[in-house]
């Protein structure tokens, strides 16, 4: 069929009878780690497997070249994800990450990088069960070996060494329809410096309107407006886990969170991830409000090389509304030089896309789960899981 490999793999089909697809939980039969395969899948031949040690600077870079140069691009192929070293060193290496898990192919004689993919820890709450999954992310084959069915080989492989420390379960999202999402987001767009943004194509001047009145029209305030929002600090780690996790519980598929977690998650990286708290007068954290920093290299253009993109990343308000938690998250990135404010449709933030002047973006992002089924399709206002 169209899905040569997902079709052998433990993941919802397209095409199978509904009563199997509305029970919720593993779709494999439960194994030990004793029948998982102890060797790692062979590769084809002139390719080997390397683990990446993101703490050497020289390994990190390679990584970075990779993804920068042959990861993932938009629908019209005119922007490139470009994540940078330092926020794939803090991206890859949360509390309890392992070292097999982020792997590379080299070629054997080059022993140049050609291949990635990585999966982290997280505990992941699907209904209403708390599930130890890990998140896939950054899969990536250099362009040049694209169709030696490579993918597949890396997706085997990271399942087998997921598998040999007893974990069954994983997380993750692509741009790209394959079997079977649990779920479908979109994503918008809030432009923060319209001119840059249309002189690169990444947005259009609507019809009768000038580039004077559309500067105008996404002029911000110069300071954020919450009276005690201010970025985090060590010690509201313990306030925001429980601000966070209470937050979290209302969605059907999301993340629990450890103190050790939201000390790594949410703290204040320059140019990797912004994180902002409320304090109230008497000391209690009564909001959250964070984003990433996420580049997208510009493809062919002759003047601008990169758009500068924060991402939304988790968003609890409090004491004040999502929308004013946005409205001060994008002021805040507004003057630290961001030209866009991505978000995706999911938490509650169809409540203020529109208010605060997102604009549709062309595409969607698929969730998925491997190995579990949700028993019916979780909508986006369902989703509380952010991945990078
Ligand atoms: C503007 O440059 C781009 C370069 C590559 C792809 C895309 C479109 C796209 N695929 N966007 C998203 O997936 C996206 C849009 C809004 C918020 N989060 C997103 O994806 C995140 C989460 C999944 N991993 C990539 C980053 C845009």
């Amino acid at each position: 069929g169209k899905y040569a490999f997902w079709e052998t793999q433990p993941v919802a089909q397209f095409k199978e009878d509904l009563s199997a697809q509305t029970e919720t939980g593993p779709i494999d039969p439960p194994k030990t780690v004793a029948e998982v395969k102890q060797e790692p899948y062979n590769l084809p031949s002139g390719f080997e497997w390397c683990t990446c040690n993101l703490n050497d600077e020289a390994v990190t870079k390679e990584v970075y070249e990779l993804l920068s140069n042959n990861y993932v691009e938009d629908d019209d192929n005119m922007f490139r994800f470009n994540y940078s070293p330092e926020f794939l060193k803090w991206a890859l290496q949360p509390p309890g990450f392992l070292q097999e898990w982020l792997m590379g192919v080299r070629v054997s004689n080059s022993k140049k990088l050609v291949g990635f993919i990585s999966a982290i820890p997280a505990r992941i709450k699907a209904n209403s069960e708390v599930v130890k999954m890990v998140e896939i992310n950054f899969l990536c084959v250099h362009k040049k070996l694209r169709s030696k069915r490579l993918a597949p080989v890396l997706i085997k492989e990271v399942t087998r060494r997921v598998n040999l420390q007893a974990i069954w379960q994983a997380a993750y999202t692509a741009g790209v329809l394959i079997p079977k999402p649990i779920g479908t987001c979109r994503y918008w767009h809030r432009s923060l410096n319209p001119k840059k943004l249309i002189d690169v194509g990444f947005s259009r001047l609507a019809p009768r309107m000038t580039m004077a009145r559309t500067i105008k029209l996404y002029k911000l305030p110069d300071e954020p407006l919450t009276p005690g929002l201010r970025p985090i600090k060590q010690e509201d780690v313990p306030q925001v886990t429980d601000l966070l996790n209470k937050y979290l519980a209302k969605f059907r598929i999301t993340q629990v969170f450890d103190e050790q977690e939201v000390a790594h998650w949410f703290r204040c990286l320059p140019n990797v991830v912004e994180a902002y708290v409320v304090e109230s007068p008497t000391g209690v954290i009564t909001d959250l409000v964070s984003f990433y920093n996420l580049p997208s290299s510009i493809l062919g253009h002759p003047e601008h090389t990169e758009l500068n993109a924060a991402y939304m990343y988790y968003t609890v308000p409090g004491s004040v509304s999502i929308k004013d938690l946005m409205t001060d998250a994008m002021i805040v990135a507004k003057n630290k030089g961001y030209d866009v404010f991505n978000a995706l449709n999911l938490l509650e933030n169809e409540t203020f896309l529109k208010d605060l002047k997102f604009g549709i973006g062309d595409g969607n992002l698929h969730y998925y789960l491997f190995n579990w089924r949700m028993g019916s399709e979780v909508v986006p206002s369902e989703v509380g899981l952010i991945l990078m």
